[in-house]
């Protein structure tokens, strides 16, 4: 049996058509895990989504795009570069959109199927809107798309309109698109589609059982960028979970990095509160320029009771990070997933020891936000068509 729990006041609902609960608190989708048989295996084999079906609460055949099962890459260079033995890159940005989000889409839009919804909807900073387009295309339903209008990064728009959803923009950020979109979905009955609904958040935890079946036993800790802070929550879950089960003992120290302009986790992290103050948000990773993540306490929770901790840093620190990940890794990430590995850079020899460890998840693929690439690197160099104007710039 599924059922929703408030994560505030405790109370439970049968009803799977709910996102908050009338307290106000945020639910997440209760497994009773002591009856579930689990009959997959954490043997790093057939890596992807819907290997973790026992743990996945949809009822029918899921809409699927062979999602996950993405790639664990060593971190040679920066295991050099920061003295730290362990590091690994899960690059998120090969799922089939280019996010992670479509490891949420690929359960929520199995839900609204399931709901016998007709349509779907989000507010998006981009990655959110370019999945839920994909997603709702193979499966006939009717997207819509709320966005920033002019600060969402061209490759999601893009995705988004190819992928038939009604795309509009507002003058106004992601959480005022967030606010607009819950109200429109309850007045037309859309299947909301961001972090808020639980079962979104169900696929992402997958990231958790991923790295463990990958690396084959628990890292000690892992980083990622923080916006909505619904991927924190859902990994941590997701590790939870395994640990109810017995099949892990430990828990990574689950560790948060958000963009100096759009930081009401770090701050209240470093306040110890469990509340956040919004924040007006300007960063150039546009994927997480939030001010009122809908999913803080979650988060925060996830941070505390994993003994991790939240981290800021600014947008010369991400670029940085952008071009030694594409640079020295070969790993190309737009600017928002290079800030988990910009945390690593600032937290290494602080906070992490040289034994640890790490995962840093990069959330997005290069291609996203090609006009981030041309501002931090500048456009090709131009020549005449001959050999010596090229051995000129060579
Ligand atoms: C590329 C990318 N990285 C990180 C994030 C942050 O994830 P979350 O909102 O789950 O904290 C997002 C979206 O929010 C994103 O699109
Ligand atoms: N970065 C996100 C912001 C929305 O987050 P969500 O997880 O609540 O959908 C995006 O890609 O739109």
């Amino acid at each position: 049996m599924v059922y929703l729990r408030c994560i505030e006041c405790g109370k439970v609902y049968e009803n799977e058509e709910m996102y908050t609960c009338p307290c106000g608190g945020l639910l997440e989708v209760s497994l009773d895990l002591d009856s579930i048989d689990v009959t997959f295996k954490l043997d790093g084999n057939n890596l992807r989504v819907w290997k973790y079906a026992d743990l996945l609460p949809v009822k029918i055949k899921p809409i699927s795009l062979n999602e996950g099962g993405t790639p664990l890459f060593r971190a040679e260079y920066l295991e050099r570069e920061l003295n730290i033995h362990r590091i690994y890159v899960k690059h998120e940005g090969l799922n089939p959109s280019g996010s992670f989000k479509d490891r949420g889409m690929t359960v929520g839009v199995t839900k609204a199927i399931e709901l016998g919804k007709k349509a779907v909807a989000c507010a998006s900073t981009g990655n959110t809107s370019a999945s839920l387009a994909m997603y709702a295309a193979k499966a006939n339903l009717k997207a819509y798309v709320l966005l920033p209008a002019g600060k969402v990064a061209l490759g999601k728009v893009a995705q988004a309109l190819m992928h038939n959803a009604k795309v509009i923009g507002i003058k106004g950020n992601f959480d005022k698109a967030l606010e607009l979109v819950r109200e429109i979905s309850r007045q037309e009955n859309f299947y909301l589609l961001n972090s808020v609904n639980p079962f979104r958040l169900e696929g992402q935890k997958t990231i958790a059982f991923e790295i463990v079946d990958e690396l084959g036993y628990v890292p000690d800790r892992v980083i990622l960028p923080v916006g909505n802070a619904g991927n924190i929550s859902a990994i941590y879950k997701g590790f939870r979970e395994l640990k109810t089960l017995g099949l892990i003992d430990s828990i990574p120290k689950m560790t948060g990095i958000q963009a100096k302009g759009a930081n009401p986790i770090y701050r209240a992290f470093v306040e110890s509160k469990k509340v956040i103050e919004p924040v007006t948000p300007e960063t150039i990773a546009t994927a997480i320029r939030i001010g009122n993540p809908v999913n803080a306490r979650k988060a925060l929770n996830a941070i505390y009771e994993s003994n991790g901790l939240a981290e800021e840093v600014s947008d010369e620190e991400i670029i940085s990070a952008q071009k030694i990940l594409a640079g020295k890794e070969g790993i190309g990430v737009e600017p928002a997933s290079a800030a988990s590995v910009a945390g690593l850079i600032k937290l290494a020899g602080r906070e992490i020891d040289v034994d640890e460890t790490v995962v840093c998840i990069t959330t997005g693929h290069l291609l996203k936000d090609p006009e981030a690439v041309i501002r931090a690197c500048g456009s090709p160099i131009e020549v005449p068509a001959d050999i010596e104007s090229i051995k000129s710039v060579l």
